[in-house]
């Protein structure tokens, strides 16, 4: 039989190493405020907030971790300690789609670490304005889910904005029915947010046929007007339930099974090259013959793979669209630089949306 440790001498062993990682983290936390007297020596007035060094920080914990932690839990856990480290520096200021309990607050704590000071705000064009005007050094809105595609919004916004990409956030997205009541029999309407009524129409359809669906500017809206009356019931993730005191009625009710929204993250920063980076961005060729081609030829020639391509009205003609690209690399990449000197001459506008590193966690 293997030699079964004593809990107590156990529980010593980790109270000892608990000791060793408390002052480690506090030696790590004096370096953070090092860096922010350097910072402040060199001038920098801005946010203190790096999310290419953040990238190449967490990068680096994934590779070096030695088990049995996993890759991810283990970035994590370093994910906070940056976040508090970056606190002392400067508390960093986000605003993101509220009200609390939404995805896009749980992408802003999934990238930003939970010592970041959250801003609700109600919809993504006061989170631009909030960013725009300066009140937020950051904001986080979705930009495309799995199922339901882009989010219009978000990408509008774009076109008469300063603001840039500088990081992305992807959080699987769990939907659930919650409500004060015990089951299915008796609910009369259920709110939630479009992007989410559209994530679960399936289900809803039939599990819930009949049933009036409202829907609200987000899903802990939903949430909250569901604590108020007992026959009506929210579209939301667990948080929600939490949040307002609702019964789980039907958990993970999403149509698709890795139901998953992608965030942006805006601000005025533009990252430096990290090696593994995205570039958005935002295309108008006129309505004109051959536009695509035009568009997709510097990639090609440059070996530049594109992740992703959409088209929007440009709202400033008939059938005139532009494009919002994102590809691999970075602007400051040579091919990527190359690239975008061709596109500039082969259209009619180019803006360079931001380039920023790979989402990590
Ligand atoms: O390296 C920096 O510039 C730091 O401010 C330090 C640090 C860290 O804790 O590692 C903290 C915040 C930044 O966003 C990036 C990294």
């Amino acid at each position: 039989m293997t030699n079964i440790i004593p809990l107590s001498e156990l529980r010593t062993q980790i109270d000892a190493i608990d000791q060793q990682i408390l002052q480690l983290i506090n030696q790590r936390a004096k370096c953070a405020l090092e860096v922010a007297r350097t910072k402040q020596a060199e001038g920098e007035t801005g946010s203190f907030y790096r999310p290419d060094r953040e990238a190449q920080v967490l990068r680096r914990i994934k590779e070096l971790n030695p088990g049995p932690l996993s890759d991810d839990a283990a970035a994590h856990l370093f994910r906070e300690v940056m976040s508090a480290c970056l606190a002392l520096e400067k508390p960093l200021e986000v605003a993101y789609l509220g009200p609390q309990g939404t995805f896009t607050q749980q992408a802003t704590f999934k990238h930003f670490g939970h010592a970041v000071k959250d801003v609700p705000v109600p919809t993504i064009h006061e989170i631009f304005q909030a960013v725009e005007t300066g009140h937020c050094q950051f904001g986080v809105v979705p930009v495309e889910n799995s199922t339901e595609g882009v989010i219009a919004h978000t990408l509008d916004r774009f076109m008469d904005s300063p603001l840039k990409i500088c990081g992305e956030v992807e959080i699987r997205v769990h939907q659930n029915l919650l409500g004060k009541m015990d089951g299915l029999i008796g609910i009369s309407e259920v709110f939630s947010h479009q992007q989410s009524l559209a994530q679960c129409r399936q289900w809803l359809n039939t599990y819930l046929p009949g049933v009036t669906v409202t829907a609200v500017s987000s899903n802990a809206e939903a949430a909250r007007l569901a604590s108020l009356d007992h026959g009506k019931a929210a579209i939301a993730g667990l948080v929600a339930a939490e949040l307002y005191d609702l019964n789980i009625i039907e958990k993970n009710i999403e149509d698709e099974a890795n139901n998953t929204t992608r965030f942006i993250i805006i601000g005025a920063q533009q990252p430096a090259s990290t090696g593994l980076d995205k570039t958005s961005i935002l295309v108008s060729t006129g309505n004109q013959s051959g536009a695509l081609h035009r568009i997709l030829g510097p990639f090609a020639e440059y070996g530049i793979s594109m992740v992703h391509i959409e088209s929007r009205p440009s709202r400033q003609g008939l059938w005139d669209y532009v494009f919002f690209i994102d590809i691999e690399g970075h602007r400051d990449d040579d091919a990527v630089a190359k690239a975008l000197k061709v596109l500039q001459n082969n259209v009619k506008m180019l803006k360079i949306l931001g380039s920023y590193p790979k989402a990590v966690i």
